[in-house]
């Protein structure tokens, strides 16, 4: 989605996630994703002196955020920004201080999604309080259903609502095909169009309504763009930056991840979000693999490696076509990953927590030798 998605939103203003389309009586922070959620963390104190604004990019030293005021700078900087897994990222909804315009805190999120970067010990954040993401694959000879089983564990684990859009359903015939397989997943909707035609993608919108956050998943070349430029009604689904001078006056421009679809919500979109890979998501793969699971807890043998050992559900399940014995290799797969990445976690934890005990033991040690001279 990147380059043509980002090259293609040339019309979208600075400052239009904060600006947006008038609709009924929805205040400008409804319609910037601001929900009861959010309200009620809100003390009384809080009610009276602070603005509530929205992340919408985040860099080395700054963020960007929009309010009712607007969009405006933060200075990352202080206590709020020393957790790896706690400062705010895109999408965070954070209390600025209605005067200094100091950040006070950063509310609880209804959603997350954070990555393991290759070789990195520590997940990253990429995105917070997304509320609906399109899975995208393509219903031609690109379908993988390993890769849709792939994102939906990311999408559950995040904590997000999921629809898997097939999209060139214009260029197949066999649609009966893609359901059919499609049948194992009962709770992910499945909707299949012509990203071109903007009719075809009329059953979508409910996913980028006013006031909703979507992202967009989904390899290279599937048809994210088209999509969204159907979605939004126009060519010009949102635009990919701010143009600014930088200290040695050329133009550059500044990145920034949430959009205003035109009256619609908001498109949440950042490098991030497209290399998307799996940290910490067992719960999301269980949640996408429950069958399976619950196959495994009737094997006879409460350690079954589901091969071939006696009294195996699982081998039965595929002995019987109940069970598709790709999705057993995928799900091994993945829990494979997700082993890997959680020991690559677990490991710099430790590493932390020894550093910190030398730590503590260097000043104690260096303290009681101060007291004794
Ligand atoms: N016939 C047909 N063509 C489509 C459909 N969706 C996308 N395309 C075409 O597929 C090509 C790729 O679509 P994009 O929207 O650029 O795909 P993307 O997922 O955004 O790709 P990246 O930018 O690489 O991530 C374009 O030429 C589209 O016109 C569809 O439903 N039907
Ligand atoms: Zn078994």
């Amino acid at each position: 989605m990147s380059k043509s998605l980002i090259s293609r939103r040339p019309a979208f203003r600075r400052g239009a996630a904060a600006g947006g389309i008038a609709r009924g009586t929805e205040s400008p922070l409804n319609k910037l994703g601001w929900k009861p959620f959010f309200q009620q963390q809100l003390s009384l104190d809080e009610l009276t002196d602070c603005d509530p604004v929205r992340v919408v990019a985040v860099h080395r030293s700054q963020i960007d955020v929009t309010g009712e005021a607007g969009e405006e700078p933060v200075r990352v900087s202080g206590p709020l920004f020393e957790d790896a897994l706690k400062k705010p990222t895109v999408g965070d909804w954070l209390l600025l201080a209605r005067d200094s315009r100091k950040p006070l805190r950063r509310l609880d999120r209804s959603s997350l999604f954070k990555r393991m970067a290759p070789g990195a010990k520590q997940a990253q954040l990429i995105a917070a309080n997304v509320d609906n993401v399109l899975i995208v694959s393509s219903c031609n000879h690109d379908f993988n259903l390993s890769r849709v089983e792939r994102y939906l564990a990311l999408v559950k684990e995040a904590g997000c609502r999921a629809c898997l859009v097939l999209t060139k359903a214009d260029m197949s015939d066999d649609h009966e095909q893609y359901r059919e397989v499609l049948k194992a997943y009962r709770d992910l909707p499945v909707v299949l169009v012509n990203a071109l035609d903007s009719e075809s993608v009329v059953a979508l919108r409910e996913y980028c309504e006013s006031g909703e956050t979507l992202a967009l998943l989904g390899s290279s070349g599937v048809g994210k763009s088209t999509l969204l430029n159907s979605l939004a009604g126009s060519e010009l689904a949102a635009t990919s930056g701010i143009r600014e001078d930088d200290s040695k006056g050329r133009h550059t421009t500044r990145h920034r991840a949430l959009y205003t679809i035109p009256d619609g919500g908001l498109l949440l979109d950042s490098p991030g979000m497209r290399e998307l890979g799996l940290a910490d998501v067992s719960a999301g793969l269980s949640a996408t693999f429950s069958d399976i699971e619950a196959l495994a807890s009737l094997c006879r043998f409460g350690d079954c490696a589901h091969d071939a050992e006696p009294g195996c559900a699982v081998q039965a399940a595929i002995e019987s076509e109940e069970l598709d014995e790709r999705r057993l290799r995928n799900w091994r797969k993945l829990e494979r990953e997700v082993a890997r990445n959680s020991k690559t976690l677990a490991e710099s934890r430790a590493d932390e927590r020894a550093f910190t005990k030398l730590v503590h033991h260097a000043l104690k040690h260096s303290r009681s030798r101060k007291n004794k001279t």
